[in-house]
């Protein structure tokens, strides 16, 4: 196995757990996937974010055929979009976490813009992030829906399910899925109370800055 991969799978390893540890994902609930020169790894289904054993994480190559590893998530179709759709994306996580999961299950959240721009920094690590209609875990109808987006999001909420983030690399999708969880805290906190955002000039000036999410 080359070192490129030996370093990805024993990192994937130790930033599950963290998030693990820090409560971003409990049970089994959720999945992360880096991408390779020759293939995805992904995290076994029915695992805990917990205690994934490097050697025991998927892969599965260009072709999406499994060729190692545990048997992967469920959500294999929803990360492989991703992939698809985001040539710059090098990981996805997937979690559950309970304030970006409750917007998730607001009937009057906007679907364009679920996470409206509260501050600079879930601006510049999140973007906008767009609702995706329901469907049960692992039908394959979630990889539709993302590719229907064309790549315009690095970051969904699923209905009724939880986040799904991207990013440029396992560490930048790892901060981008906690910065979407605190961002979603503060706008429950924040429900009912008149709130300023970010003006839309303000936004501009960001992406300008600091390019593209
Ligand atoms: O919600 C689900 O069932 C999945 O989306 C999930 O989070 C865990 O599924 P596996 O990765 O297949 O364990
Ligand atoms: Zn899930």
């Amino acid at each position: 196995m080359k070192s490129e991969e030996l370093v990805l799978r024993q990192q994937m390893s130790e930033l599950c757990a963290s998030l693990f540890e820090r409560g971003f994902s409990v049970g089994t609930a959720g999945n992360v996937s880096a991408r390779l020169h020759d293939g995805i790894l992904m995290t076994p289904t029915n695992s805990t974010l917990g205690d994934i054993n490097p050697e025991r994480i998927a892969k599965i190559d260009l072709d999406g055929n499994h060729v190692s590893g545990d048997k992967p998530t469920k959500e294999v179709f929803l990360h492989q979009a991703f992939y698809e759709t985001r040539p710059e994306a090098g990981a996805v996580v997937h979690l559950h976490s309970t304030w970006a999961t409750a917007l998730s299950c607001l009937e009057d959240i906007n679907p364009d813009d679920c996470i409206p721009p509260l501050t600079p920094y879930v601006v510049m690590r999140v973007g906008t992030v767009k609702l995706v209609p329901y469907v049960k875990p692992g039908d394959p109808k979630s990889g539709d829906l993302i590719r229907e987006l064309s790549g315009k999001y690095s970051a969904v909420l699923l209905a009724n399910h939880g986040p799904v983030v991207s990013g440029k690399d396992l560490f930048s999708a790892v901060c981008a899925a906690e910065e979407l969880e605190e961002t979603a805290k503060l706008l429950v906190a924040l429900r009912g109370m008149p709130t300023r955002t970010l003006d839309a000039e303000q936004v501009a000036e960001l992406k300008e800055t600091f390019g593209r999410i």
